[in-house]
């Protein structure tokens, strides 16, 4: 619902309770359609998990919420604030709340991480001094979880999970309030997407983000995502937790979390909560007597 057609004293509630408010979105290539009255509310503070087949325009919607991809029509509010209606330059008071890990991580290859980072705090902030920005740029290096030397480290030399990592610093940046994931584990190994998930989340809860995340990796769902989006036939035809869209009967969704791959997702988050609930009880057996 947009915001213009709550009362008065509803407003502002709405814009604290969903940041992002998609309403009738339409996307057009020439002939081709993407999305079609294509509607969708991002919660405060969720992970929200943007499932659908390849081509469903997951990356579109994304493109289109942050201002890079201008619809044909509808209407995009992020903190209230019309995307749709605004210019693609003009400042409209959001664009620095948020942050953006793009495919692929787009660092800039002729720069360094530290540099790459550095590039959202000069154009938001060009007053800031050299120091000042090498220092934000190393912090939000560490806060990704790469050691410190890898500020000073071009893009080329580092591993596709640190290229993750270093586009994560940059889109930490500016200590955004909503951050934009685009298949942040593809192409990582089991071991490297867990730890990038562990990482999302823990970044969620100590910052309290809200996180637009789309994927295709059930893990990546089943392991930290509150709810999960559902595109197909150019709209989101569900939104809900993973048991709640187990419900709906759409084919692609009873296919996609009860195919072969959803059914091992879910054995394996299963098993993670088992084995969690059985070291959480060992130590609290190992706890020491209370003192009378
Ligand atoms: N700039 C563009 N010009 C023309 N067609 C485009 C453009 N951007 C996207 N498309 C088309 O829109 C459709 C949706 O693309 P999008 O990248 O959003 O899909 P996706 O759901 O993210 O797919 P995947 O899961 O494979 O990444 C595709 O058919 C794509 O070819």
């Amino acid at each position: 619902m947009a915001d213009d057609a709550l009362p008065e004293e509803l407003k502002g509630r709405f814009v604290d309770e969903f940041p992002i408010v998609v309403e009738g979105l339409v996307n057009r290539f020439g002939t081709q359609t993407v999305h079609d009255n294509l509607s969708l509310e991002v919660r405060q503070g969720e992970i929200l998990g943007v499932v659908g087949g390849s081509g469903t325009g997951k990356s579109v919607l994304m493109r289109s919420i942050i201002g890079l991809q201008r619809p044909n029509d509808g209407d995009i509010r992020v903190f209230g604030k019309s995307i749709t209606e605004a210019e693609p330059d003009e400042e409209i008071g959001v664009r620095s709340r948020w942050g953006v890990l793009f495919q692929g991580g787009a660092l800039f290859s002729t720069l360094t991480v530290g540099e790459n980072v550095q590039v959202p705090l000069k154009q938001f902030y060009p007053e800031i001094s050299k120091e000042l920005l090498t220092d934000i740029a190393r912090y939000k290096v560490m806060l990704s979880g790469l050691p410190e030397d890898a500020a000073d480290k071009y893009p080329s030399e580092l591993s596709g999970g640190m290229k993750k990592r270093a586009g994560l610093a940059r889109a930490l940046a500016l200590d955004p309030e909503l951050l934009f994931l685009d298949e942040p584990t593809a192409g990582l190994d089991p071991i490297g997407a867990a730890r990038f998930d562990q990482l999302t989340r823990e970044l969620k809860e100590t910052l309290g983000l809200t996180v637009f995340l789309i994927t295709h990796d059930l893990d990546t769902l089943y392991e930290i995502c509150d709810r999960v989006a559902v595109l197909a036939d150019k709209q989101v035809i569900a939104v809900g937790t993973i048991p709640e869209l187990l419900e709906t009967e759409h084919p692609w969704i009873q296919e996609y979390f009860n195919g072969p791959r959803g059914r091992a997702a879910q054995a394996s988050q299963k098993r993670d909560k088992r084995k969690a609930a059985t070291s959480s009880s060992r130590s609290m057996d190992n706890r020491p007597p209370k003192r009378a």
